[in-house]
C-alpha cells in the first residue's frame, strides 16, 4: 500500500467516524426532546410547578453554564431567577438555594426531606459504595454511624483531651517562624499553615506523624477534588461510559493508592495497640473498636461494620479535617493582613488578656470577644465548602408553591447567603468584624444569615473542633508575630482569588514575613 493509499484511506476512515458521530448526536437529540415532550404527561398538565431558572440544552441541560467558579455564576443567576431556582444539570433536576430564609425551609422546617446525598461516582469509587458518613444516603446505617461518631470523636472532653496535641504542633510552628523572622525570610504561609494543621491532624486520627513511605495530604487533596468536581457520568449517566473528561479513570487511580495508604495504616495500627495497650486514644483506636459491631442494635440489623467501612469513614475524616480549617486560617491571615486596622484591634485584645510576655493558650481564647468576630466575618465572606455537600430529596414536596420531585439534588449556595445584601447590609463584600458586635453566632441551627458548617441533620459534626484549632492557630501566629508583605506589595493590592472544589482555598498561596513581637518567651 503506497502512503496515498494509506492517507486517503485515514481520510475515509475520519469521515465515516465525523458522520457516525453528527448522526449519532441527531439521534440522541432527536430521542431526547421526543423522551422530555412524551414523558409523564401527566406532569405536564398538573399544577407542579417548577421553580425559575435558566433555558436549558439538551442532554447537558445547563452544565455549560456554570463556569470555573459555580457558586458565583449561580449567585448571579439567582439575582433574576430567585432564591428558589431551577437548574436542570443533565439529567439530574437540581434546585439552587440562595437565601437565608429559603435555607431555613431547605434545611429546619422540611431537613428531613433532604437529609440524603446523591450517590455519585466518586462516592461510589472513593467511598466504598458511600459506606463512610458525609456522602452516605440517609438510613439507619448513616444515623446510627454519625450518633456514634460525634459522641465517641468530637465530645467536649474528646476534644480536651487532644489539646496537647494543639499546642505542641503549633509550638513547633512559631519556633520555625521565628527563625525565619530573625533573618526577614519570606513564608509561604498557606504552606505553613497546611502543614501545621496536617500534623495535628495527623496526631489526633492516627496518633503519629507523618508517613514517610505515601503522601496522605496530596491524596485527600485529591480525593478532595474529585468528590468537588462536576463529572458527567453523574448527570449524563449513559455518556459515563466514555468518561470523556478522565475523572472516573481518575477516580479509580485515586481510589487503589488511598486503599493502599489505608491499609498500611490500618494494619500498622492494629501492630501498635497489640504491643502498647495504654497508648492514648486517637480516632483510628475508636474506629478499630467498632469493629465487627453492628450499625443498628435497636433494630437488630445485620449490618456489621467492616473494614471498607472504616476505611471509608477514615477517609471522610481526613477530608473533613485537614483542608477546612487550614483554608479557613489561609483566608482569615490574607484578611488581616489587607486590614492593618483589624490586625491591631486583634493584636491589641490578646495583649490586653495575655500580656506579652508568654503565648497564648487554649484557655485564653474564650475571653477573646473580637476573635470571636474576625472569625464570624471569614466564615461570612469565605464558607470554606460553598455549596456545602449536596442533598438529594428523600420524597416529592411542595414549598412555596413549588414542586420539588423525589430524587431532586438540593445545592445551598452557602457562599452567595453569606453577602445577601438584604441581610448584611450595602457593604456586604468588605471584610468587617464589627458588624458581629451584636451578634453572636453559634452555628448550632438557628441562625441561617450565615451557615459555614451547614445545618440540619447533616450539618458539620465537628464544628466545635474546627472552630478551636482556628481560633487558636490565629490568636497564636498575631500574638507572636506581626505580619508584612513581601516586595513592597501593598496590602489592598493582595491578590484574593478563590479556586473552586468542594473548598475553596486561595488561588495562590499567601507569602509573607513574620516579625516577632513578644519578648523573652522560652519555648520548651
Ligand atoms: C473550620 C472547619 C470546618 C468547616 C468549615 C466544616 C464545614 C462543613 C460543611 C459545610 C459540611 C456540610 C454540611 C451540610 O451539608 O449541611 C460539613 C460536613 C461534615 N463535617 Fe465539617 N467542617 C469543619 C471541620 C470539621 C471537623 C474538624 C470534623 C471532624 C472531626 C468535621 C466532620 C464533618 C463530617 C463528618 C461531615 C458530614 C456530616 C454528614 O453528612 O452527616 N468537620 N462540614
Amino acid at each position: 500500500m503506497t502512503s496515498l493509499e494509506i492517507t486517503n484511506h485515514s481520510i475515509l476512515e475520519t469521515m465515516s467516524f465525523a458522520a457516525i458521530t453528527v448522526l449519532a448526536f441527531l439521534f440522541i437529540t432527536l430521542t431526547y426532546f421526543l423522551f422530555t415532550f412524551f414523558s409523564n404527561p401527566k406532569q405536564k398538565n398538573s399544577n407542579h410547578k417548577k421553580p425559575p431558572g435558566p433555558p436549558t440544552l439538551p442532554i447537558i441541560g445547563n452544565l455549560h453554564i456554570l463556569g470555573k467558579l459555580p457558586h458565583r455564576t449561580l449567585q448571579s443567576l439567582s439575582r433574576k431567577y430567585g432564591p428558589i431556582m431551577s437548574l436542570q444539570l443533565g439529567q439530574v433536576p437540581t434546585v439552587v438555594i440562595s437565601s437565608s430564609k429559603a435555607a431555613e425551609l431547605f434545611l429546619k422546617t422540611h431537613d428531613i426531606v433532604f437529609a440524603s446525598r446523591p450517590k455519585t461516582v466518586a462516592s461510589d469509587i472513593l467511598s466504598y459504595g458511600s459506606k463512610g458518613v458525609a456522602f452516605s444516603e440517609y438510613g439507619p446505617y448513616w444515623r446510627n454511624m454519625r450518633k456514634l461518631l460525634s459522641l465517641k470523636l468530637v465530645s467536649p472532653s474528646k476534644i480536651e483531651k487532644f489539646a496537647p496535641i494543639r499546642k505542641d504542633e503549633l509550638d513547633v510552628l512559631v519556633k520555625s517562624l521565628e527563625k525565619a523572622a530573625s533573618v526577614g525570610e519570606v513564608v509561604n504561609v498557606s504552606e505553613a499553615v497546611e502543614n501545621v494543621i496536617e500534623d495535628i491532624m495527623y496526631k489526633m486520627v492516627l496518633g503519629r506523624s507523618k508517613y514517610e513511605e505515601f503522601d496522605i495530604k496530596g491524596l485527600v487533596q485529591q480525593a478532595t477534588s474529585l468528590f468537588g468536581a462536576f463529572n458527567l457520568a453523574d448527570y449524563v449517566p449513559w455518556l459515563g461510559v466514555l468518561d470523556i473528561q478522565g475523572l472516573t479513570r481518575a477516580c479509580k487511580k485515586v481510589g487503589r493508592a488511598i486503599d493502599d495508604a489505608l491499609e498500611v495504616i490500618i494494619t500498622d495500627h492494629e501492630q501498635v495497640t497489640n504491643v502498647d495497650k495504654n497508648r492514648h486514644e486517637d480516632f483510628m483506636d475508636i474506629l478499630l473498636s467498632i469493629l465487627y459491631q453492628t450499625t443498628d442494635h435497636e433494630n437488630e440489623s445485620n449490618d456489621v461494620i467492616d473494614r471498607t467501612n472504616i476505611k471509608a469513614i477514615l477517609l471522610d475524616l481526613l477530608i473533613a479535617t485537614l483542608d477546612t480549617s487550614s483554608t479557613t486560617i489561609e483566608w482569615t491571615l490574607s484578611e488581616l493582613v489587607r486590614h492593618p486596622r483589624v490586625m491591631k484591634i486583634l493584636q491589641n485584645e490578646i495583649q490586653n488578656e495575655v500580656g506579652n510576655k508568654r503565648m497564648v493558650e487554649e484557655k485564653d481564647l474564650k475571653k477573646l470577644n473580637y476573635l470571636d468576630m474576625v472569625i464570624d466575618e471569614v466564615l461570612r465572606l469565605y464558607p470554606i465548602v460553598p455549596l456545602l455537600l449536596p442533598r438529594e430529596s428523600r420524597e416529592s414536596i411542595t414549598i412555596d408553591d413549588y414542586f420539588i420531585k423525589e430524587k431532586t439534588r438540593v445545592l445551598i449556595n452557602a457562599w452567595a447567603i453569606g453577602r445577601d445584601p438584604n441581610v448584611w447590609s450595602e457593604n456586604v463584600e468588605e471584610f468587617y468584624p464589627e458588624r458581629f458586635i451584636n451578634k453572636k453566632m453559634n452555628y448550632l441551627g438557628n441562625e441561617f444569615e450565615s451557615i459555614p458548617f451547614g445545618s440540619g441533620r447533616r450539618g458539620c459534626f465537628g464544628i466545635q473542633m474546627g472552630l478551636i484549632t482556628v481560633k487558636f492557630v490565629i490568636a497564636q501566629l498575631v500574638h507572636c508575630f506581626n505580619w508584612e508583605l513581601p516586595y513592597n506589595t501593598n496590602p489592598s493590592n493582595l491578590n484574593m482569588e478563590e479556586k473552586f472544589g468542594i473548598t475553596i482555598p486561595r488561588a495562590q498561596h499567601l507569602l509573607a514575613i513574620p516579625r516577632y513581637r513578644l519578648v523573652d518567651v522560652e519555648l520548651e
